[in-house]
């Protein structure tokens, strides 16, 4: 029991039977417990360091700054999100975290911004070039880290290698950093509470604080321990929906950080094209295990799960 390794290099290697053989791997974690360590992936060193300072470097600027690009003037869900704005477990206390969310950047007057607004449009972008920069930077590169494992879940699923791939032309993959300050006081030790994610897949990028659990089906939640050089991957609820049930979407929280330490963390939220039709894949039902599900615009999906998480939009509606 625990969250398997997988190792990335193998799983896009050029020899079959060395790929054959971590597609098996890979297609066993994400039935079993949908989490995963992603290890020798294409994001090196260099680019975590940077990221990681980044992060500290937006996070420090006075809050004042950072409301200039408030997520509360964005449509589209971009920009910063100040402490207590997300409350992902609705019993437990607000999440002690800030973020900052950017994705596919199109002007307000695209085509697709005028017909979802609330998914496709501007980012809210800090001001500072560098910060900009390295989120350009790892941007790009976790989207191919990410291309490339869904090609091995397509392949791992047995079907056409570009069963999920095709559906990225304007996805809206999320990048966020998140920023867990030190507890507010010993009994709140919320620091991102327990949700599953709405998309694809998340690949998460985290420092070496630790605070991540996963919720595993004997109940028990286990330590998403920090490992150097590794990127934890989980399954979200479209995929789970797109995969009849076999591919699962598992609970996970954050405990907010002791007294005095500071937790750094980048989830990348992958998910397609707003007008991809989600609708049971063809391996994953028979007559025994018919779809469970109707077929759903992802967009529409995500967008519900958005709505039902995020306390000013709820007032928005209300
Ligand atoms: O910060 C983490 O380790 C996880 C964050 C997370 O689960 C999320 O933002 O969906
Ligand atoms: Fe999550």
């Amino acid at each position: 029991m625990g969250i398997p390794l997988i190792d990335y290099s193998k799983l896009t290697s050029p020899n079959n039977a060395v790929r054959e053989k971590e597609i098996q791997f890979l297609d066993t974690a994400c039935r079993e417990i949908g989490f995963f360590y992603l290890i020798n992936t294409d994001i090196d060193k260099a680019l975590v360091k940077r990221i990681m300072k980044a992060a500290k470097r937006f996070f420090d600027t006075p809050l004042e700054d950072k409301l200039k690009i408030d997520i509360k003037n964005s449509m589209n869900h971009r920009g910063y999100g100040g402490v207590g704005e997300e409350q992902l477990d609705e019993v437990n206390k607000a999440d002690w975290k800030e973020t900052f969310d950017m994705a596919l950047d199109l002007p307000a007057d695209h085509p697709l911004a005028a017909k979802y607004p609330k998914m496709y449009g501007p980012n809210q972008n800090p001001s500072d070039p560098v910060v900009l920069e390295t989120l350009h930077d790892y941007y790009v590169t976790a989207f191919s880290v990410a291309q490339n494992l869904l090609i091995a879940m397509a392949e791992a699923l047995q079907l056409e290698k570009d069963f999920f791939t095709k559906c990225f032309k304007n996805h809206v993959t999320v990048l966020r950093m998140i920023h867990y300050p030190p507890r507010p006081n010993d009994d709140h030790d919320n620091g991102a509470g327990a949700h599953t994610d709405y998309g694809c897949v998340t690949l998460l990028l985290q420092d070496d604080i630790g605070g991540l659990e996963v919720k595993h089906r004997n109940g028990e939640w286990l330590q998403a321990t920090p490992m150097e050089g590794s990127i934890v991957v989980n399954i979200g609820d479209l995929m789970q929906r797109w995969t009849n049930d076999e591919y699962v979407s598992t609970a996970h929280r954050v405990r907010a950080s002791q007294t005095g330490v500071h937790r750094y963390s980048f989830p990348f939220f992958v998910e397609p094209d707003y007008e991809t039709t989600v609708a049971c894949v063809p391996t994953c039902q028979s007559a025994e295990k018919p779809a469970k599900y109707e077929s759903i615009y992802s967009g529409d999906w995500i967008q519900s799960r958005f709505d039902a998480t995020y306390a000013y939009r709820e007032k928005e509606s209300a």
